[in-house]
């Protein structure tokens, strides 16, 4: 999507944003974000532990539609980002765009990339929009982490499936005999890499002590994120949620985030290591908490949105994924990718004003803006002459983040984009990169710019 375009121009990324197709002459559109929602984000297993993960999608996509008002004619496909899937609804695009009362003439599709899928949902929006597939396409993502799929293990499966098989009564007694022995040991999900087996949380903890970031940083980051997100829930800038009902004996209307837990640095002090014990410094309060929620954003061509009378947000100027050693830093994604997103864009740090960073762990950001920081890792890990720079922390995350709205894998990727565009225009700023990490070592950048600076 990035094409590199000369420094000297006035307007480097409106520039790249036009230039002629590769193989072609036709010009790439503008694309932009027209507008973007999400369910308020909850701690699991408490205000949506009884839903399902496509009534937290559906919830999202009804909302964008009464928010924006957009014809459901004018949408040409959907997509939806999400990590731990719920087996019934394997393409939780389509079953939640059909609940929420999309015609069924409109595909959906669903996509995975860990912590990052609802980026994936969104970037390939923008694919689908600049090569004129679609004029209007819609990104999203859930998650529902308070109801994971737990199989009976493998042996257990295996005699069920081979039950159907068996010839003789004997051998159905003992297939039945080997599923009873199997039954008490599920097999139960884990937040963790399949390659190495390493939790998040344990490589969170590991980034933190190899970039020499301390457990007091961490709580202080932490309570950093609380009090701006607390602030900005205050003053009204978490517009961007739309009030989920949940029935039940005790029918109640979630307005709210509920993970926003602004406390003390002495009460965070006595928390204990949750991964590496026992001299670890992640703790559950400078961790991102599992987490319930759900995103939606509309993108158009930007032709298409005046055409249909929006008003646009801002511009999705570009986008950049990395991959690293899941086994060396799995969490290092936004080190890699800040540069080279800016960079390819023919901008340069200055020219950022906004950043909003997921916040997986609070040891992982510091940690990442110590890696830019430093010579020796720019030099000898991203071939640079010397550091790229320290971030303004000014800059980074002022509605808090990931650690304090919450983490809903499958849906932060808009929550963040959303932030980016929210505050370009609060802040009356033109440049936005987000960047996040992802399981598998992976990372995404996105380049967001303000609409009508
Ligand atoms: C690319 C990526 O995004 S990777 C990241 C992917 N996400 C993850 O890996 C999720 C990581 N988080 C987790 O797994 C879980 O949240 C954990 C393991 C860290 C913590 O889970 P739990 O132990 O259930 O946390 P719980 O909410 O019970 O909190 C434990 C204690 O910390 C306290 N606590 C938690 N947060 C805070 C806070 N912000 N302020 C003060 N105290 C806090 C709780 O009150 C509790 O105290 P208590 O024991 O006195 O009751």
């Amino acid at each position: 999507m990035l094409r590199a375009v000369s420094r000297s121009s006035q307007c480097a990324a409106r520039a790249a944003s036009t230039a002629p197709a590769a193989g072609g002459n036709q010009k790439r559109p503008n694309i932009v974000l027209v507008d973007s929602v999400r369910t308020p984000f909850v701690t699991s297993g408490t205000l949506f532990k009884d839903m399902m993960s496509v009534d937290l999608q559906k919830e999202a996509l009804r909302g964008l539609i009464r928010k924006t008002g957009v014809d459901y004619k004018l949408i040409d496909h959907v997509i939806c980002g999400t990590v731990v899937q719920e087996c019934k609804t394997a393409n939780v695009a389509r079953e939640a765009a059909l609940l929420a009362g999309f015609p069924d003439k409109i595909p959906c599709h669903t996509v995975t990339l860990a912590c990052i899928s609802s980026n994936v949902a969104m970037t390939e929006a923008m694919g689908m929009l600049s090569t004129g597939y679609a004029n209007a396409v819609i990104a999203g993502g859930t998650e529902l982490l308070s109801d994971v799929p737990i199989r009976y293990n493998r042996k257990a499966r295996k005699a069920m499936l081979g039950i159907q098989k068996a010839k003789t009564p004997m051998a159905k007694l003992q297939i039945g005999a080997e599923i009873v022995k199997n039954l008490l040991s599920p097999e139960l999900p884990a937040v963790s890499e399949f390659t190495s087996g390493e939790t998040m949380g344990h490589s969170g903890d590991r980034l933190a002590a190899a970039f020499g970031v301390s457990r007091r940083e961490q709580d202080e980051f932490a309570i950093r994120s609380h009090t701006l997100a607390e602030a900005a829930a205050r003053g009204g800038k978490m517009s961007d949620i739309v009030p989920v009902f949940v029935d039940g004996k005790k029918p109640v209307t979630v307005k709210a985030d509920n993970g926003i837990r602004v406390s003390t640095l002495e009460k965070l002090s006595t928390l204990k290591p949750a991964f590496v014990k026992p001299h670890g410094t992640v703790t559950a309060a400078n961790a991102s908490f599992l987490t319930d929620g759900a995103s939606a954003a509309l993108l158009m061509t930007e032709e298409y949105a005046l055409a249909n009378g929006f008003k646009p947000k801002a511009y999705l100027r570009g986008y950049q994924y990395v991959a690293q050693d899941p086994k060396d830093q799995l969490l290092l994604s936004p080190a890699y990718v800040i540069p080279k997103i800016i960079e390819k864009s023919g901008l340069k740090l200055s020219d950022i004003d906004v950043f909003e960073i997921h916040e997986a762990f609070a040891g992982q950001v510091l940690a990442n803006l110590n890696a830019l920081d430093s010579d020796y890792f720019c030099k000898t890990f991203m071939g640079r002459s010397g550091k790229f720079g320290r971030l303004d922390m000014e800059k980074i995350n002022r509605w808090g983040g990931s650690l304090s709205i919450g983490h809903p894998f499958g849906a932060t990727g808009v929550r963040l984009a959303t932030h980016a565009a929210g505050r370009l225009k609060e802040e009356k700023g033109r440049y936005a990169v987000i960047a996040a990490c992802a399981a598998g070592g992976h990372g995404v950048g996105m380049l967001i710019e303000a609409y009508g600076k």
